[in-house]
């Protein structure tokens, strides 16, 4: 975990990383126990480069509490928790929650021998997540109640024309804007998300993660089944998003005029499954760290 100079008149600053993901949303895990590294926007674009750097959708700094993380955070009561999750997006940006990312924080944690209980509060930019470790290997992590803000739209392109879908909007505290596609034609496995979808920044002043969604036909054990992809704010298009998730499974009851309920969500990089009540959101998943090694950030330059 040393961070160290690599020599005196270098302009480069060794630090040890682990690389993982959780149903494919990857991560560069950067340790800093002790609190010792200010990490720069342009330290976060360099280890998220897929091509200059170790590559990613986000950088997660796994970092003890402290008075200074207090400050970050605001969280007013973090009662025993002992480790904070300092997430930022792919472009250097800070985000409020990952849901993806706090399984991949916690099995890091876990792999690094710093949990000794099935469970392990993290704190975050909103609030403290419990994070149940279960017996086969997967993840759960108690996301906190999904917030409905009212409703919104997002015009986005299918390749060669584009359309304007409307959409519940959602906080998991981060923002969400959950857009139900069911009944149009291949509707979501269409869509052109190589570039951004607009939609109304005054009612997402601060940007918004945008899904798109339908039903999978057939039968299912949970209440609903749905696939969705999403296009993350400060990172575009990635494989899945955990908040995201929540959200679309919240607004997929929501539309049914449900409050509570189980719901699978499928997304290109894998399986999810949620289980959502007024009082939260469960969000269960996988979590790999798939590489651990040293990498350098540039400095004085
Ligand atoms: N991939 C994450 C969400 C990361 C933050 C998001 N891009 C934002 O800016 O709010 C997840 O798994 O939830």
């Amino acid at each position: 975990m040393a961070q160290q100079p690599i020599d005196t008149a270098s302009t480069q600053l060794a630090v040890d990383f682990a690389k993982g993901h959780g149903t494919e949303n990857d991560f560069v895990l950067i340790p800093d126990p002790d609190g010792r590294l200010t990490l720069t926007e342009a330290d976060v674009r360099l280890l998220c480069d897929r091509h200059a750097g170790i590559g990613g959708d986000g950088v997660i700094r796994v970092v003890r509490r402290s008075a200074e993380t207090d400050e970050q955070t605001g969280v007013p009561d973090v009662q025993d928790a002992e480790w904070f999750m300092d997430y930022r997006n792919a472009d250097g940006s800070v985000a409020q929650m990952c849901g993806n990312g706090v399984r991949v924080f916690a099995r890091y944690l876990q792999r690094l021998g710093f949990v000794d209980s099935a469970d392990l509060p993290v704190i975050t930019r909103s609030g403290v997540k419990l994070v149940s470790f279960g017996v086969d290997g997967r993840i759960t992590v108690d996301m906190g109640p999904a917030e409905d803000l009212g409703t919104s739209a997002a015009t986005v392109r299918a390749f060669d024309s584009k359309a304007e879908y409307a959409g519940r909007a959602v906080s998991m505290g981060n923002p969400h804007l959950a857009c139900d596609l069911s009944g149009e034609p291949a509707a979501v496995a269409g869509l052109d998300l190589s570039r951004a979808p607009s939609y109304d920044a005054s009612f997402f002043p601060e940007g918004v993660n945008l899904e798109f969604f339908e039903q999978v036909p057939g039968a299912s054990e949970t209440d609903a089944h749905v696939r969705m992809r999403v296009y993350e704010r400060g990172v575009g298009e990635t494989r899945s998003c955990g908040t995201g998730i929540c959200a679309v499974a919240y607004a997929t009851l929501a539309n049914a005029g449900k409050t509570e309920g189980t719901v699978i969500v499928d997304v290109p990089g894998g399986r999810l499954l949620t289980a959502v009540s007024p009082a939260t959101v469960l969000l269960t998943g996988p979590a790999e760290i798939v590489a651990e090694g040293s990498t350098v950030l540039l400095r004085g330059r």
